[in-house]
């Protein structure tokens, strides 16, 4: 089975590692690139990482017109990740975005998209097994520990804060988690943002320093104890998996799946 693919942000630092993964998969075949700056060049002249003779486009639109491809991956930033995606759900290419920073809002919109045009669309805010059970297993105990704080730490050239990750997985525990304000409730900051972001009571801090690549701590504390549940990707290795099982799995939705738990 031949699957052709799309790489949004080739030169970036998951695009470089998601090329390498698809060219060692028989299976996979990388058509065409979208970069910002070379337009009409190729990939290798682009990247030391790839000798692939692959044609870079600046515009998806135009991309689509030209070359035929199964599978569309985003992994850039936030803003054009988000109109990629809905041109290929408009195109009806399948796809794979790993790029984080969408909304709420913009995840609802994009799912009616989909519906609209019965595209199979896969938002990962990450693609790493190891990440997906932290979320899970934060899940399951927010049942018994409703007070939970997330410190989410990344390397200092992120662009979003906080991580997708840390927001899905506020999202998931939320789902067991009995609502309520944590803390004193006459607390206040004496600097602005000293108890991080919030989302239904939860606070979420998020650490940038160099050095870090993803990691994430999620705390629970009761009476006399404390549960930390931690994930920590020390190389872009550990989201290359996700990515590969979430290609195949693309090609047989018709619909958008928005976190890789629902797919595994
Ligand atoms: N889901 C997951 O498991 C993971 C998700 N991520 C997410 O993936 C995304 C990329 O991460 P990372 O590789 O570390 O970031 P990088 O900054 O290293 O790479 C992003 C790349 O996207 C390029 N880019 C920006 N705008 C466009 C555009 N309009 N068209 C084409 N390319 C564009 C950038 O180009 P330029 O150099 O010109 O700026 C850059 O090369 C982020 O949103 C990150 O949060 C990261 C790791 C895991
Ligand atoms: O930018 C990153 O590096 C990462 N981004 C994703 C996120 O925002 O959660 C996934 C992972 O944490 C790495």
């Amino acid at each position: 089975m031949a699957i052709n693919i799309i790489v949004a942000g080739p030169r970036g630092k998951m695009g470089k590692e998601a090329i390498k993964m698809i060219e060692r998969v028989p299976d996979f075949n990388l058509v065409a690139v979208i970069d910002r700056k070379n337009d009409g060049k190729f990939l290798n002249e682009i990247t030391e990482e790839s000798d692939a003779q692959v044609p870079v486009y600046e515009d998806l639109a135009e991309c689509f017109q030209q070359i035929d491809a199964d599978v569309f991956i985003d992994l850039t930033s936030p803003e054009p990740g988000y109109k990629h995606t809905k041109l290929a759900i408009e195109h009806r290419v399948r796809a794979v975005i790993g790029t984080s920073g969408f909304t709420k809002e913009n995840i609802k919109e994009l799912k009616e998209l989909s519906n609209e045009y019965n595209s199979g669309c896969i938002i990962a805010p990450n693609f790493a097994i190891g990440a997906v059970l932290m979320m899970k297993f934060s899940q399951m105990a927010a049942q018994y520990f409703p007070d939970v704080e997330i410190i989410e730490m990344h390397h200092d050239q992120k662009v979003d804060a906080p991580s997708g990750t840390a927001v899905k997985t506020a999202e998931m525990i939320q789902k067991t988690r009995t609502t309520k304000a944590q803390g004193h409730p006459d607390e206040r900051e004496e600097l602005e943002g000293a108890r991080g972001a919030e989302l239904d009571g939860m606070h979420i801090h998020s650490v940038r320093l160099p050095g870090l690549v993803a990691h994430q701590e999620v705390i629970f504390g009761g009476p006399g104890q404390l549960l930390t549940i931690k994930h920590d990707s020390m190389s872009r290795d550990s989201f290359m998996d996700g990515i590969k099982t979430s290609i195949y799995k693309v090609m047989e939705l018709d619909r958008l799946v928005y976190g890789l738990e629902n797919i595994l």
